[in-house]
């Protein structure tokens, strides 16, 4: 039996209250799966845990939502991308439902899908900070992957390697139907933004972060400074008076630990590094958002329960259980 963590929360109402969204989209990339995700997480005892052992109150509808009835009735590719307005109504949509948590000061928590969803998620919670308190958010973005293709440099057409492209005003839209919805007040500053865990960058991308001088911790950095001194630096970029969306792909983890994701990339973290991730996060107080992103239990099914444990964990850790 765990006791309840101990953490201080800096931007949140209370220490309590706690939004779950659960969304089971896979539209931004081709493999199905992903979207059984929130359910196997759910089904692994997930939010119960969070409810007893941690003694969160969770508001959650109880749905996993699918968004089928979104589904527009013709889709085509626009600047290269797949299902563009498929993910945009989407999108929108998680945006709407993270927002309405994250208003109330709760910190809010969301399941994937795919990590397109981010684009619902992180936009969401910076326009419910700028409202309540008047500041940006930092995000901390856990990940083999920098996702921040533009439409244009993107190889795959994949909307969930684009999310932060979008999140940073690097790639606009008019269309309100293609992701023209996003505004000002939803946005990312690129300064508020740091990577951990990158190993695998497409070459558009590797441009994008020298252009803008984007912080980020590679494998590589990892390996030379150690994870514990990787936090302290990437704490410290962001400081201590700005509240935290954390954001973390499964995939970040090495494929052993959790081999069931569309786009595994060896060479990763362990899932020690992860939960230790997670726990400095928690730490800080300063978090306000998390989402868990790119299981998919259909994939490597031997792996499936590994990888579902493994997200649990991660969960559990920024949700605080392991601080004293
Ligand atoms: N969220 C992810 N797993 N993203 C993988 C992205 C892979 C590749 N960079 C692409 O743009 O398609
Ligand atoms: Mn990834
Ligand atoms: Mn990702």
């Amino acid at each position: 039996m765990t006791a309840a963590p101990s953490i201080q929360p800096k931007f949140l109402t209370s220490r309590h209250d706690l939004g779950v969204v659960a969304v089971g989209f896979s539209g931004g990339q081709p493999k199905a799966g992903v979207d059984a995700a929130p359910i196997a997480l759910i089904e692994a005892g997930l939010i119960d845990q969070l409810k007893e052992e941690l003694e969160y109150n969770v508001s959650f509808d109880g749905q996993v939502h699918n968004y089928a009835e979104m589904l527009p009735s013709e889709d085509p590719d626009h600047r290269g991308m797949k299902r563009p307005k498929f993910v945009s109504a989407v999108t929108r949509e998680v945006s709407e439902q993270v927002y309405s948590h994250a208003k109330d000061g709760k910190l809010v928590l969301t399941l994937g899908g795919d990590h397109s969803i981010a684009i619902g998620t992180i936009s969401g919670t910076a326009r419910a900070v700028r409202e309540r308190l008047g500041r940006d958010i930092a995000v901390i973005w856990v990940d083999a992957h920098a996702d921040i293709n533009t439409p244009e440099t993107s190889d795959s057409g994949n909307i969930h390697g684009m999310p932060v492209a979008f999140l940073t005003g690097l790639a606009t839209e008019e269309n309100e139907e293609t992701f023209g919805w996003l505004k000002d007040h939803h946005r990312l500053s690129l300064k508020k933004l740091v990577y951990i865990g990158l190993r695998d960058i497409d070459s558009g991308e590797k441009k994008i972060l020298r252009e803008h001088g984007i912080k980020a911790f590679s494998m590589h950095d990892i390996d030379r400074h150690g994870i514990g001194k990787v936090m302290d630096m990437a704490l410290g970029w962001i400081g201590s008076d700005t509240p935290i969306h954390l954001s973390f792909d499964v995939d970040a983890l090495d494929p052993m630990w959790a081999p069931s994701t569309g786009t595994p990339v060896r060479g990763g973290l362990t899932l020690r590094e992860g939960d230790f991730i997670a726990e400095c996060v928690a730490e800080t107080g300063s978090l306000i958002a998390l989402d868990l992103v790119e299981v998919n239990p259909s994939l490597d099914q031997e792996g499936a329960a590994e990888t579902v444990r493994a997200g649990c964990s991660i969960v559990r850790c920024a949700l605080g259980d392991t601080l004293l």
